[in-house]
């Protein structure tokens, strides 16, 4: 049965000692607090400086990751509004348990929204495969990796079972999951259940090395958390009532969201470059989409904004009219389709069994999302200037890992003593990197030592993992620029 107060926990994994009140005022509070904790964090404050596509761009015009997310909040905002006034028009609201929760429902998939990319690396997925690369090469081959915590030893089922593991983990490094380490495990923002989970994209654990079943082909198509944060996901997906592998309802609402922003920013994006005039866009689009039907969505959509745009009085103006007609008229085809979307499925939205995005059928809708992308693709992704500075910072993310590894290559015991004491006269070049390692990630790295024991078989492994994983999040971290300025720094090319 779908009653969404089952999925609204005001919850958080540290807990007040005292009992929380939980009137209606006061849960609603709850929820402003998590809207603090994000907009006051700092990884909301670094996505100014990260790539939506155009890598080191200064154009302040062309969006960041952070304008990039401001306009998805909006998105994601005015698709709640319409599924409300859909099921209240249809007197469901009390149906499904979603009468009082308008203001908190709200929130989260805003917040959600604002945050979901905040653990993109520098480089977007260019630094994924970067890091993965890296990890896959210093790990990958199966037993003979130069890292001894992690080397197969004979006759160590068990622990070689773990090391498997541990490998497949640290060579799956994704922005998904990385977003819910930064929260939970870094910046510590204790953030409500709900909160977390609207940013839980996809179920798959990084160190699943299985078949998926085709039930879950789309949940868990990338990776969506790491085994370091697997215990915290586990708790969370109890408290708000979710069956493993399912996600939780109001994700699907930010990934709609995400979908219909970008797919024209990144077209406007790219007419600001100078990729291609807003005339040779009108033209790429109607290739991809065919033959035009009066009254079909390119008619209605693409079309109408292309001529409002060009009876423009003003000349000058045929750029930023075009993309205002064009995002308003995209906007109010897609936000209701993916409101209706939402509603005939809400079982299984619900249930988060929903195995494709809201906005992943075979609807005019969705066709009109699908040649946005397609002309991105092909024009955009591809274009020279882009592949150059993506294969710029493909080497910057790779050189950064190359200079940092000497801190994986001290023995466990080495590098707990140079964490504690700040230095080891033994490894002068080590000392010099670890001081480079913001506190925050040492902090989170020593509280994951804390929880071993270090008389324990596994210590050795499990000490290796949050060290490799310390090394990620302090790269993953950075901003493009810093990245680039502190390889260049390091690598004395100034
Ligand atoms: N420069 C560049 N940008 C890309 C490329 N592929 C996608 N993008 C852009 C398009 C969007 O603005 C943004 C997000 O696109 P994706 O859906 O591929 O990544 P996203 O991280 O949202 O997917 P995910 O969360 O992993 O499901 O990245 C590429 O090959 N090069
Ligand atoms: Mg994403």
């Amino acid at each position: 049965m779908v009653d969404f107060h089952k999925k609204i926990s005001y919850q958080r994994q540290t807990k007040p000692t005292k009992d929380l009140p939980n009137d209606s005022y006061s849960l609603i509070r709850y929820f402003e607090s998590d809207r603090g904790r994000i907009l006051n964090s700092a990884a909301i404050r670094r996505l100014q400086q990260k790539t939506q596509v155009f890598p080191l761009e200064r154009n302040a015009v062309v969006r960041s990751r952070l304008t990039h997310s401001l306009e998805v909040q909006q998105v994601g905002r005015y698709i709640v509004k319409e599924i409300y006034q859909r099921l209240s028009n249809n007197h469901q609201l009390i149906a499904y348990g979603l009468e009082d929760l308008a203001v908190i429902v709200e929130s989260l998939v805003e917040m959600a929204c604002l945050m979901h990319d905040i653990g993109n690396p520098p480089f977007g997925h260019f630094g994924e495969i970067a890091i993965n690369n890296w990890f896959n090469n210093k790990l990958g081959v199966e037993g003979s990796t130069q890292y001894t915590a992690l080397s197969y030893q004979p006759e160590q089922l068990q622990l070689n079972a773990l090391r498997r593991k541990i490998r497949q983990d640290l060579c799956n490094f994704d922005g998904n999951a990385q977003a819910i380490r930064l929260v939970q495990s870094i910046l510590k923002l204790n953030l409500t259940y709900s909160q977390i989970a609207c940013i839980l994209k996809y179920t798959k654990p990084a160190y699943w090395f299985e078949p998926i079943a085709d039930k879950y082909r789309y949940l868990m198509k990338k990776p969506g958390y790491y085994l370091s944060e697997e215990p915290f996901v586990k708790t969370l997906m109890t408290t708000l009532d979710m069956v493993p592998f399912h996600r939780y309802p109001l994700t699907y609402i930010v990934e709609a969201a995400d979908d219909i922003s970008y797919c024209i920013a990144d077209l406007e994006d790219a007419v600001e470059k100078r990729i291609f005039t807003v005339d040779q866009l009108y033209q790429y689009l109607w290739q991809e989409w065919g033959q035009v039907k009066k009254g079909d969505l390119f008619d209605s959509v693409i079309k109408a904004a292309y001529q409002s745009a060009m009876n423009n009085e003003n000349r000058g103006m045929v750029v930023d009219q075009f993309f205002m007609y064009l995002r308003v008229n995209t906007i109010n085809s897609l936000v209701p389709h993916a409101a209706e979307r939402f509603i005939e499925n809400i079982e299984s939205v619900y249930a988060g069994s929903f195995n494709q995005a809201l906005l992943e059928d075979r609807d005019a809708e969705c066709r009109l999302l699908e040649i946005f992308k397609r002309v991105a693709i092909k024009y955009i992704f591809n274009h020279d200037s882009i592949e150059i500075i993506e294969l710029q910072g493909y080497r910057i993310i790779s050189g950064l890992l190359d200079i940092y590894s000497p801190l994986l290559q001290m023995p466990s015991r080495d590098f707990l003593k140079l964490i504690k004491k700040d230095s080891h006269s033994d490894y002068m070049i080590e000392t010099r990197l670890f001081h480079k390692l913001p506190e925050k990630h040492r902090q989170a790295y020593l509280n994951a030592i804390d929880e071993l024991n270090i008389y324990d078989l596994e210590f050795d492994i499990w000490e290796f993992y949050y060290r490799a994983r310390l090394i990620q999040d302090y790269i993953s971290g950075m901003t493009d620029h810093f990245a680039y300025d502190e390889y260049r720094k390091l690598m004395v090319c100034d």
